[in-house]
């Protein structure tokens, strides 16, 4: 058992990783040798908290474990453990049971902690008499950095600043303006201005202009289509890294892939992974609109639909 070096321990949901969670691993780590993170999940209760939350889509644990991982990568001394907590009844009710399972994953790793950091007051008893060590209470009253996952997760637009770095990118609104190509690319720019945030270049119109200038779009063949979609998806990623809030492209990986059924007259795996892993929070297509619609009627009509999206 590796009982000299000091021990500590924090749990938590981290459904998202915020800056209160940042803050309270961040001081700990300043106090002990190692720190054990411990992610707890349960797939009903996760997704019930879900399904009662304003978040666009559900974040797995995979998500959550990447954030922790991800954003504490410069600590060699910070480790993440998944703790699986089906079967246990939900907290406050399951203390003996829960407490066992930490010890396994304690046990597994041979590691014994001497203190529980955490910033709930309520819990400090149970921590002391269920894992016989001490506890540090940091922020009790979040004074410092007032937040909660709660919040986060009632609306995760209001309370932005507050998301993890690492995070933002699975809370970003994509937002595709798919129609009349030069048309809805203009105003997908000017509303990514309006929104100060991020524009993804229209891979399909791009990729003549500048990654391929010889090829005409009637030249285009299969391979030429993968690329166009693997290289709009790099980008989506690079841009979503640094969006505030709303993403803005013309570009959607279905309507490329009704384009190359109508060429190839086939299916391809591919694209229809990339529709899958790539979904559009709104899209707007030209033909929801009147073709006699001035610009000006269809841009404040797609800003009032952005507007609610974002309330
Ligand atoms: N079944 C049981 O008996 C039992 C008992 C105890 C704990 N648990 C589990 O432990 C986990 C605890 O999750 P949670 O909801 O407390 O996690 P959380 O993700 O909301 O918070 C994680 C930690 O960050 C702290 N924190 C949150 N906001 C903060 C802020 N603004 N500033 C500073 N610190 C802040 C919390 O106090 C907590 O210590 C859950 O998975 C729960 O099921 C279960």
């Amino acid at each position: 058992m590796k009982t000299k070096r000091k021990i500590g321990i924090i749990f938590g949901k981290f459904y998202p990783l915020h800056c209160g969670h940042i803050y309270l691993i961040e001081k700990a780590i300043m106090q002990v040798d190692e720190l054990h993170v411990f992610l707890g999940c349960e797939p009903a209760r996760d997704l019930k908290l879900f399904e009662a939350s304003g978040m666009l889509r559900q974040p797995q644990v995979r998500d959550r474990f990447y954030w922790l991982k991800k954003n504490f990568q410069h600590h060699r001394n910070i480790h993440i453990h998944v703790l699986d907590e089906s079967g246990i009844a939900y907290y406050p009710n399951g203390w003996q049971d829960w407490s066992d399972r930490v010890k396994a994953i304690l046990a597994k790793h041979q590691v014994k902690p001497m203190v529980i950091f955490t910033s709930e007051q309520q819990d400090v008893a149970n921590h002391e008499r269920y894992f016989n060590c001490s506890v540090k209470l940091i922020d009790v009253n979040r004074d410092f950095i007032n937040i909660s996952a709660t919040k986060i997760r009632q609306n995760p637009f209001q309370h932005w600043q507050y998301i993890s770095q690492v995070a933002r990118p699975f809370f970003v609104m994509k937002i595709a303006l798919v129609g009349k190509l030069n048309q809805f690319d203009q105003l997908a720019m000017q509303l990514a201005n309006i929104f100060n945030t991020r524009y993804v270049t229209n891979g399909y119109i791009n990729y003549f202009q500048n990654d391929h200038h010889h090829k005409v779009s009637s030249t285009l063949n299969e391979a030429d289509y993968i690329r166009i979609a693997m290289l709009q998806a790099q980008r989506i990623d690079d841009a979503a890294t640094c969006a505030n809030k709303l993403l803005f492209t013309a570009f959607d990986f279905e309507t490329l892939y009704h384009h190359y059924q109508r060429s190839f007259r086939k299916d391809n795996q591919i694209l229809k992974e990339l529709i899958n892993n790539y979904p559009f929070d709104l899209v707007i297509h030209s033909h929801d609109f009147n073709p006699h619609e001035s610009q000006l009627a269809i841009f404040e009509s797609v800003i009032e639909r952005i507007k609610i999206k974002l309330e």
